[in-house]
C-alpha cells in the first residue's frame, strides 16, 4: 500500500471511530466552558472556534460560557485598581463590576464571536443581562469554614434560559458573558465556571466540558500521579474542602451540573487543540470525567 493511501485509511477510521459518538450526542446540548487562561494563545482560540463549529455541523447543540479572569487582571492592572483572589473568586467592588462586565461582554465575548463567525453566521454574544438569563445574588468566599465578603461577586439565584433556547433553536451558538444583575439591578461578577454549571443544569445539557490550562482534577495537587479520569459526585463533594484556588468553583460547578442532571461533567486540557473534539468523540476521552453517582 502506498503512503497517500494509508495515510488516507488513518483518516477514515479516525472519522469511523467518531461514529459512535456522532449517533450518541446527535441533538445533545453541550455547555462548554472556555477559561481565560486557556485562550491566550491565538492559534488555540482558532482551533476553539472551529471546534465549536464542528460539533454544531456534528449535529450537537454547542453553548459557550467564557471567562476571562486574566484578561480582566490585566485591565485593572492598567487602570490601577487593586484586584486579589479569595476562595479562587476575585474580590470584586462596584468600580471593578464595571471593568469585569467591558472586559468580559466588549472584549473576550466578541473576540469569541468573531472567531466563531469567520466559519459563517453562528455565534450570538449575550451578557446573563440579557433577556435576564441570569439573575444573581450576593455571595460569600467559604474561608475555613468563615463566610468572607468578596463585594460585587454574585451566585446564580435564577436561569431564565428562553433567549438561549430560541437562538439553539434558530441554529446558532450563544457566547456568554457572565455578569448579571440582582432583583434591584444591581451589577454583579458571576464566575464563569458557576455560570456554566447553572446553565447547563437548567438547560438539562448531556455534557458540561470545561477548558482549563490543566489536564484536570489532581487530588494531590500538583503530585503528577494524583490525577483523576473519573469521580462520582459523592467522592468529588468529600474532596471539595480541601481544593484550591480556581479548582473550587471549576469542581463545584461540576458538582452542581451532574447533582442537576448533567449526563457528565468534563475538566479537560484546553491548551491542548482540538481538546473539545477529543473529549467529544474519542473512546478514551480526556480530562476528569465527574459522573452522577448512580453510575
Ligand atoms: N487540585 C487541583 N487540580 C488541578 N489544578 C489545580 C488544583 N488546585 C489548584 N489548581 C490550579 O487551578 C488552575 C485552574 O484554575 P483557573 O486558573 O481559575 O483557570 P481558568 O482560567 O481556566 O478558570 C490550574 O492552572 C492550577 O494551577
Ligand atoms: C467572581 C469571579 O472570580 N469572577 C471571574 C469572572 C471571569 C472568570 O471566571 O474567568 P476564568 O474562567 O478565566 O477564571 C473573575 O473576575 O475573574
Amino acid at each position: 500500500m502506498n503512503s497517500n493511501l494509508s495515510e488516507a485509511l488513518a483518516k477514515a477510521e479516525t472519522l469511523v471511530e467518531a461514529l459512535p459518538w456522532f449517533q450518541e450526542f446527535h441533538g445533545a446540548t453541550v455547555v462548554v466552558k472556555y477559561g481565560g487562561n486557556a485562550m491566550v494563545e491565538p492559534e488555540l482560540q482558532r482551533a476553539f472556534a472551529a471546534d465549536m463549529v464542528f460539533l454544531r455541523y456534528a449535529g450537537l447543540k454547542p453553548v459557550v460560557v467564557h471567562g476571562g479572569g486574566p484578561q480582566i487582571s490585566s485591565m485593572l492592572d492598567k487602570l490601577d485598581i487593586a484586584s486579589e483572589f479569595k476562595g479562587g473568586l476575585r474580590v470584586t467592588t462596584p468600580e471593578a463590576a464595571d471593568v469585569v462586565r467591558m472586559v468580559l461582554v466588549g472584549q473576550v465575548g466578541r473576540e469569541l464571536v468573531g472567531l466563531i463567525n469567520g466559519h459563517g453566521p453562528y455565534a450570538v454574544g449575550m451578557s446573563g443581562e440579557d433577556a435576564q438569563l441570569f439573575t444573581a445574588k450576593r455571595r460569600w468566599a467559604d474561608i475555613d469554614g468563615e463566610k468572607v465578603d468578596i463585594g460585587r461577586v454574585g451566585d446564580v439565584a435564577g436561569v431564565n434560559t428562553a433567549a438561549v433556547d430560541d437562538l439553539i433553536a434558530a441554529g446558532r451558538i450563544p457566547v456568554v458573558s457572565t455578569v448579571a444583575l440582582d432583583g434591584d439591578g444591581v451589577l454583579y461578577n458571576l464566575n464563569a465556571d458557576t455560570a456554566a454549571g447553572a446553565l447547563a443544569a437548567a438547560l438539562g445539557a448531556r455534557k458540561l466540558v470545561i477548558l482549563t490550562d490543566v489536564e484536570g482534577l489532581y487530588t494531590d495537587w500538583p503530585r503528577k500521579e494524583s490525577l483523576v479520569s473519573q469521580i462520582g459526585a459523592d467522592d468529588l463533594a468529600a474532596l471539595l474542602p480541601g481544593l484550591q484556588s480556581g479548582m473550587i468553583p471549576k469542581m463545584e460547578a461540576c458538582l452542581h451540573a451532574v447533582k442537576g442532571g448533567v449526563g457528565a461533567a468534563h475538566v479537560i486540557d484546553g491548551r491542548v487543540p482540538h481538546s473539545t473534539l477529543l473529549e467529544v468523540f474519542t473512546h478514551k476521552g480526556i480530562g476528569t470525567m465527574v459522573v452522577p453517582d448512580e453510575q
